[in-house]
């Protein structure tokens, strides 16, 4: 990340050769066949180095590579200086540069086992003890109400980073939740969200939990002060609010002033970004609905990917192996996509949320050095939960005109083996069966063959599938806590390599704030009888 633009590398020099000679050449089915080893070659175990419990499999091997092509991709993480900025992380320096920042959510899972010697760091494990105390207080029932009833529901009131976490983790792990505690989150600033939240909440049991870092976020503080009149028509008195609504954030002084009283207050610090926040006092709601025991193991399993991250070589390093494949397909095959398809009802959030995590932050176009990129950054991440997708999108991944890279995600066993486990293995079967339709394809022959002498041309054409579209695959034995913990992070770390490759600053967000200024200009002049004015013709 010196003043050189990524694309000047010698190693990015190459790749552009090797796409430019050889990209023809890279056909999945002449790769497997000529290679019997190139399943071990291109797969790797990872298992916690705390808990060899947890641990998948990393199949990679069908990917447009091969062993020279991935060394030169290492050879561009090297070049770019990923360890001396993967050390910076670690040690809490201010990488975040324009916000003159630390990024430390690796501190929130870390239990003091790494010295960081940034401001807050050493309060993590006080706002922990705070977070088991009260979640346990809630969920035994010891927490009262104004009207001395325990709390059924909760109502997380937050968006972005302060809702799309804890909402994707408490779906991934409902297994693990208390069924007699309902949860929602509330996020849209439309009125509906809210209104149809409260419709089935009861201001006696209920408890809302204000979820917002900056706690000035316009959609979050419109609906906890509408959260707290609807409260207040029953409850009345004012004072009753410390019963029934608590913060988490960074901003004491906004939270108090909402009224909301710093005991009830869960704090965090600047350098947790909001898109990584799940692991901080943001993940109340998670503890809330899972129990403190196994909020902890989330955070654990996410700490045993950091040490891999942070110590793994790199040909060994599966969040850079991850990366180096997505640059691989983005830069020099100009895909635009990335499909997160996992193979688990209970991760149906997954690509949702990783949209903000890596959109939000690799999102970007001007280089750290203020140099404007002539190569691709992030790219687009979507997806949803096989089976479903198949029967939806696919057939554009399968036969469409754009090549869109997939990771594929499944647990090897299920929380949920009804039917003597039929429908696991049924989706199983389709969670092995998808990658291997887009590597290999069907070609003509196997198509003529198929329909037989009297098949017209245009239905043989319609039927090839050309294959050669590539993919991971991550088979984990079960969706744990601390599966998923390390599942995030790996993804985090992912991220993390293509904004350094990129020379990114993949922690700030500037892109989101210009729509909010005209929002709140165009509002203020929304209420009033003259015309809108200031703004393009169409407002
Ligand atoms: O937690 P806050 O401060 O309410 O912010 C919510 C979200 O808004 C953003 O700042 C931008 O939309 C996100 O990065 C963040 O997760």
């Amino acid at each position: 990340m010196s003043g050189k633009l990524t694309s000047e590398y010698p190693s990015w020099q190459k790749l552009q050769q090797i796409y430019d000679s050889d990209h023809s050449k890279l056909v999945l089915r002449d790769l497997f066949a000529s290679d019997p080893q190139r399943f071990s070659k291109f797969s790797r175990e990872y298992v916690s180095p705390d808990d060899p419990s947890t641990s998948f499999l990393l199949d990679f091997s069908k990917n447009l590579i091969t062993e020279s092509v991935l060394a030169t991709l290492f050879g561009l993480v090297r070049e770019a200086d990923l360890e001396k900025y993967r050390e910076q992380m670690f040690s809490g320096h201010h990488i975040n540069t324009s916000e003159d920042r630390a990024v430390l959510h690796i501190a929130l899972r870390n239990f003091d086992e790494w010295d960081i010697s940034e401001p807050g760091v050493k309060e993590v494990s006080g706002v922990l003890a705070h977070i088991k105390e009260f979640s346990e207080a809630v969920r035994s029932g010891e927490w009262k109400g104004y009207t001395g009833k325990s709390i059924d529901t909760i109502v997380n009131i937050g968006i972005g980073g302060s809702d799309l976490g804890p909402v994707m983790v408490t779906e991934a792990l409902k297994a693990y939740s208390k069924r007699d505690l309902t949860a929602h989150f509330v996020s849209n600033i439309d009125g509906t969200h809210l209104a149809e939240t409260l419709r089935v909440c009861d201001p006696e049991t209920t408890l809302f939990i204000i979820a917002s870092k900056t706690f000035t976020t316009q959609e979050t503080i419109t609906n906890a002060t509408s959260a707290r009149d609807w409260f207040l028509q029953t409850a009345k008195d004012k004072a009753h609010v410390a019963k029934h609504f608590v913060a988490l954030s960074t901003n004491t002084k906004a939270v108090t002033e909402f009224g909301i009283s710093e005991s009830n207050m869960f704090q965090f610090w600047d350098w947790v970004g909001g898109r990584y926040s799940l692991w901080s006092a943001i993940g109340l709601s998670i503890a809330l609905v899972i129990g403190y025991e196994n909020f902890e193991e989330l955070l654990r399993g996410a700490h045993g990917m950091d040490k891999h991250f942070r110590t793994a070589p790199l040909e060994q390093n599966l969040p850079v192996i991850l990366a180096v494949l997505g640059i691989w397909y983005n830069d020099f095959y100009g895909a635009q996509t990335h499909a997160l398809l996992p193979y688990d009802q209970y991760l149906h959030k997954f690509a949702d949320y990783f949209q903000q995590g890596d959109m939000e932050s690799n999102g970007k176009s001007i280089t750290k050095g203020g140099q404007r990129v002539n190569y691709q950054t992030g790219p687009i991440i979507w997806g949803a939960a096989g089976t479903n997708g198949q029967h939806s999108f696919y057939q554009l991944v399968h036969q469409g005109t754009k090549l869109i890279p997939a990771d594929f995600l499944a647990p090897a066993t299920t929380h949920n083996p009804i039917a003597n486990s039929k429908h696991h293995r049924i989706l199983l079967s389709n969670y092995f069966a998808q990658p291997e339709a887009l590597a290999f394809g069907k070609t003509e022959e196997e198509v003529r063959q198929e329909l037989g002498p009297n098949a017209s041309e245009a239905l043989v054409k319609s039927k090839v599938f050309e294959g050669n579209r590539p993919s991971n695959s991550i088979l984990f034995p079960k969706l744990t806590p601390a599966t998923l913990g390390a599942l995030i992070s790996l993804y985090e770390h992912k991220i993390f390599t293509q904004g350094v490759v990129w020379g990114i600053n993949s922690f700030d967000q500037m892109g989101v704030e210009l729509g909010k200024v005209l929002a709140k200009n165009i509002l203020s002049q929304l209420g009033s009888p003259e015309a809108v004015k200031g703004h393009d013709s169409s407002v």
